[in-house]
């Protein structure tokens, strides 16, 4: 996983107000039986402190357009640009933190070795670790697994270690590859409200992939639908909440002003324009899997 230097939460990025920008991004993939298009000329800017969810059928490219803004990939053709930074030089500046659908933690850590890691990489002193990694825990209710080792819990718990050290460091941006995709559904609804709180908080900028129409109208400024291969950007749809009662840390177990903005008119007719748009119009939107 890529870390992140630890800047002061509230400070705008020093690099401006762009956090990324793809520009005309293509991906192919040479395949066993010819090349697969993953990504077609996709366009796409995430505003510094937004948050934006990527959306569309299963291989549609989103995984893909996630892993060249972290530089784990390179686009066959197109720019990537991360705060003003090729999205090398940003991997390498730390400009981000990542959660993807595997974990990834390292075995022979403890749990709060695993938080800890990006903390120590920038510098940051034990005792500072140490309570930062005990927070990230208690927000995502592992406190009391955190002298374990990762393969003494579920897959379930993992993504909620790996979700803590991708916050580890309060990153300018997110990118995060459905990590609550193998929580349960109380667990999920729980840790959206803690990351909609620990965005207002930090002003971090998401880019976030999720099959959940819901899920992503609950979290996102804007969605944006993909179609299937080769992946473009069919339609961006723009969500317009009150999402102030729900970033607000729930006083008991469940989250209650999580509960009210999903039952709000404005949530529901959003899930209707995103639904519409993955699933309106064309032959292509047949056999999307999105939830
Ligand atoms: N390294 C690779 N080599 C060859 N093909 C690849 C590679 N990575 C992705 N692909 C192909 O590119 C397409 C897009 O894949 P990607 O994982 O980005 O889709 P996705 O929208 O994230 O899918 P899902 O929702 O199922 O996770 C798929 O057809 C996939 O098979």
């Amino acid at each position: 996983m890529s870390v992140v230097q630890e800047q002061p939460a509230s400070t705008p990025h020093p690099r401006g107000a762009v956090a990324v920008e793809v520009e005309q991004v293509s991906r192919v993939f040479a395949g066993r039986s010819g090349d697969v298009h993953a990504l077609q000329g996709v366009d796409l800017t995430v505003a510094a402190g937004e948050f934006v969810s990527l959306i569309g059928p299963s291989g549609c490219g989103k995984s893909t357009l996630l892993r060249l803004v972290a530089d784990l990939d390179e686009p066959t053709a197109g720019t990537v640009r991360v705060f003003g930074r090729s999205a090398r030089e940003a991997r390498l500046a730390r400009d981000y933190g990542i959660a993807f659908q595997q974990a990834g933690l390292l075995p022979w850590r403890t749990v709060r070795a695993n938080v800890e890691l990006p903390l120590a990489l920038s510098g940051t002193g034990r005792a500072g670790r140490r309570e930062r990694a005990d927070e990230l825990l208690a927000l995502v209710g592992l406190s009391d697994f955190a002298d374990h080792h990762p393969d003494q819990l579920s897959g379930g718990m993992q993504q909620r270690v790996a979700i803590a050290r991708a916050l580890a460091v309060s990153p300018s941006l997110l990118l995060m590859d459905e990590p609550f995709g193998a929580l349960d559904e109380m667990t999920r609804e729980h840790l959206q409200a803690q990351l909609l709180r620990i965005c207002a908080e930090t002003r971090a900028a998401v880019v976030f992939v999720t099959h959940s129409i819901p899920e992503a109208v609950f979290l996102s400024d804007r969605v944006v639908v993909m179609s299937p291969r080769p992946g473009r950007i069919r339609e961006v749809v723009p969500v317009t909440l009150d999402r102030s009662g729900a970033a607000t840390p729930a006083v008991g177990p469940t989250d209650d002003a999580g509960d009210d903005l999903r039952n709000d008119a404005a949530f529901v007719a959003s899930v209707a324009a995103v639904r519409e748009a993955l699933h309106g119009g064309s032959a292509t939107g047949r056999g999307v899997d999105v939830r």
